[in-house]
């Protein structure tokens, strides 16, 4: 992804739009919605959309009539995300269902993302959703995160998002045209079209507060999504939403500012290939082994051993019939689970579970090849 113009060739996109641009002195902009939503109609046509949607706590704070934008004790940020979200989610609902689109929404804690057992369970929610056409509309459960288990600010929020429902691209729309080599309130101020790479003379660019006094992460917050991003192999995007079409200008007019993934997309699998010690061992038979070459993923029906005590979530080995050596991955059942439905198809597994069988034992996103 070279240039704004490759992001229409996304597979998967996620779109983060912060509080300014969806609400306005307590009121939503509907108006403004109705067209995005358009966008995003036309934008699925050929691909997924995932929305990371801002907005809970001043539209709340209006309801509740609290001071500061709900924003003067975690108490009060808390209580107009609750009034606040359930507004939110029916403007999105009313928005995209204006165009057949069925919105679904998520609410989310750091605690989700950085979890590997929740991680994987947020990861199979996304993947449903979107294989089922649904548009996820996240955004942080800010009424029971508590400060030091927040994200804060959805930019950071919308890059981990992305990295969990293994997205190409994210696309922050704020409410300037991108970074800026200086605070663009500032004379002088120059776009920058590119950054290859989120260096500390980049990060010193950006002030860290925002400038509508409704949001909360300021170009800082956005800077570190970018860094995520980065890591993670996925395109990040700073582009203008104040404007009618906003995605329209932002990708065929090319104005914002393209943060360049630092390691290809595989990146994303990269933390599970390395640090990380294997919790167990799942040895699978040679049909397995030939459908992992063909990029499948480990079902419980080519398992033949389980060795280990591990947890849902945890890093394991798999192995071939003669010990090769065959990759590693995020397991989705605890050992015990993985010795009751070994050797079993889909359909014979329930009975043993007590519930309905997860699509893989390890599913391939999760999963590296040795
Ligand atoms: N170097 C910079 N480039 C661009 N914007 C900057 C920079 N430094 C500070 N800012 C400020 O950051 C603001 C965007 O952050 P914020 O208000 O939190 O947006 P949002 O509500 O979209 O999350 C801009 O309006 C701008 O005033
Ligand atoms: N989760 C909060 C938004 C936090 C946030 O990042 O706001 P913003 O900087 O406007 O994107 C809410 O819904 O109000």
């Amino acid at each position: 992804m070279a240039t704004l113009a490759d992001l229409r060739s996304a597979c998967r996109l996620v779109i983060k739009v912060g509080s300014a641009l969806l609400v306005e002195r307590g009121a939503p902009r509907a108006d403004w919605l109705a067209t995005l939503a358009a966008e995003i109609a036309e934008l699925r046509q050929h691909a997924e959309v995932i929305v990371v949607s801002s907005g809970a706590i001043a539209l709340g704070a209006a309801r509740l009539r609290l001071a500061k934008g709900g924003r003067g004790s975690l108490a009060d940020a808390q209580a107009s995300a609750s009034v606040g979200q359930v507004e939110l989610a029916r403007l999105w609902s009313d928005a995209l269902g204006l165009h057949g689109i069925t919105a679904a929404q998520m609410l989310v804690t750091l605690g989700d993302l950085e979890d590997r057992r929740r991680y994987l369970n947020a990861s199979a929610t996304l993947a449903r959703l979107l294989e089922a056409g649904a548009v996820p509309v996240v955004n942080e459960n800010d009424s029971v995160a508590t400060e030091e288990i927040r994200f804060g600010d959805n930019d950071r929020l919308a890059a981990r998002v992305a990295q969990a429902a293994g997205a190409d691209a994210v696309l922050l729309l704020s409410d300037v045209d991108g970074l800026y080599d200086r605070d663009p309130r500032e004379a002088g101020a120059v776009l920058l079209e590119r950054v290859d790479g989120v260096t500390p003379e980049i990060m010193a660019m950006a002030s860290g507060a925002s400038s509508s006094g409704l949001g909360s992460g300021g170009m800082r917050a956005k800077l570190q999504a970018a860094q995520i991003a980065e890591r993670a192999g996925i395109a990040l995007v700073i582009a203008n939403g104040t404007h009618p079409s906003p995605l329209t200008r932002a990708l065929d007019q090319g104005i914002g500012t393209l943060f360049l993934p630092q390691a290809d997309a595989s990146a994303r699998k990269a933390w599970l290939g390395g640090r990380l010690a294997p919790a167990g061992v799942l040895s699978v038979d040679a049909g397995c082994m030939n459908a992992l070459d063909q990029g499948a993923s480990v079902l419980a029906a080519g398992i033949i051993e389980v060795e280990g005590d591990f947890a849902r979530g945890d890093l394991v080995a798999v192995h071939g019939p003669k010990g090769e050596r065959l990759g590693q991955g995020l397991v989705e059942y605890t050992a015990s689970e993985c010795r009751a439905i070994l050797g079993l198809r889909q359909e014979q597994q329930a009975d043993r579970l007590g519930y309905a069988p997860r699509a893989a034992v390890i599913h391939r996103d999760h999963m590296v090849r040795a």
